[in-house]
């Protein structure tokens, strides 16, 4: 399908790529992070729960461990997911970014909106989901969810070795700096331009449209958006989803 051809980001469906190949060394030995239950459930089936509960997204495709593909499919199988949501399932590379070019590779050409989700944030609410996609929609061509941050930031320079004192060159402006978090969503062309031109290492897909020289706008993200990183935030991300069945009357 052409440029030309597809409907306007207003009306075209919503596609999600989830990133879901890394291993979690930052989490400590075991199965790949987004394989590890959290409250008996996988955290990537809550991942891509948390994307198909927004009405707007019509298909996910889920970016396994490489060597994970045919149990990340019977994952999907075993679970209860939405029926009117699609699902494909690609191997993923050895970055984040790799992960979600091979992602990109599987895309149908009518998505003209491309959400792309960490499986380590499985906790997103749908409406921060519908906000990015709304934001995408009006015209923005790329849209990170963000939080004000509660911590003063230091500029350093960094140590030759991990825990040797490092010398503070500068304090950014606080109330001009935001943590970002994903879904972050884009017009489709956008971002596939932006995993074919730009090369260099970078940790979110948004910098890779900045580098294009196109404006990313942020929306309000939520503190329950956060990644699943250290072995901490498996007890927060399970004492979230305790709250949330508490709340639901379960
Ligand atoms: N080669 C990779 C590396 C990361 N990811 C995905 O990118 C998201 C964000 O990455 P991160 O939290 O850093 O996960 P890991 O790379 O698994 O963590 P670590 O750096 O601790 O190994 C995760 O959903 C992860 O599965 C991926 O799809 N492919
Ligand atoms: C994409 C991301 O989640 C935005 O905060 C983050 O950059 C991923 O970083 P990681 O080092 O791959 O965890």
């Amino acid at each position: 399908m052409s440029d030309e051809s597809r409907p306007s980001p207003a009306q075209t469906p919503v596609a999600a790529v989830i990133p879901a190949a890394g291993r979690g060394v930052r989490l400590g030995p075991g199965a790949p992070k987004a394989l590890r239950a959290l409250n008996g459930t996988p955290m990537l089936i809550h991942a891509v729960r948390a994307l198909a509960a927004s009405r707007h997204v019509s298909l996910v495709i889920v970016v396994a461990p490489p060597d994970g593909t045919a149990e990340v499919k019977s994952l999907l199988d075993a679970h209860a997911l939405p029926e009117r949501t699609d699902f494909t399932v690609v191997p993923g590379g050895d970055s984040r970014q790799e992960s979600v070019k091979l992602g990109l590779d599987a895309l149908p050409p009518e998505y003209g909106v491309v959400l792309v989700h960490d499986a380590a944030r499985p906790l997103v609410p749908v409406d921060t989901v519908d906000a990015v996609i709304e934001a995408v929609r009006d015209g923005a061509p790329a849209v990170v969810p963000a939080l004000p941050l509660a911590d003063t930031v230091k500029e350093v320079e960094p140590a030759p070795e991990a825990g040797a004192p490092e010398p503070v060159v500068a304090t950014p402006e606080r109330a001009r700096l935001r943590a970002v978090q994903t879904p972050q969503g884009f017009d489709r062309e956008t971002l596939i331009r932006a995993h074919e031109s730009v090369t260099d290492n970078v940790t979110d897909d948004a910098s890779m449209v900045e580098q294009l020289g196109l404006t990313v706008v942020a929306v309000p993200g939520h503190e329950e958006a956060f990644k699943v990183t250290r072995p901490l935030d498996l007890v927060l991300a399970e004492a979230v989803l305790a709250r949330r069945r508490l709340n639901d009357g379960f």
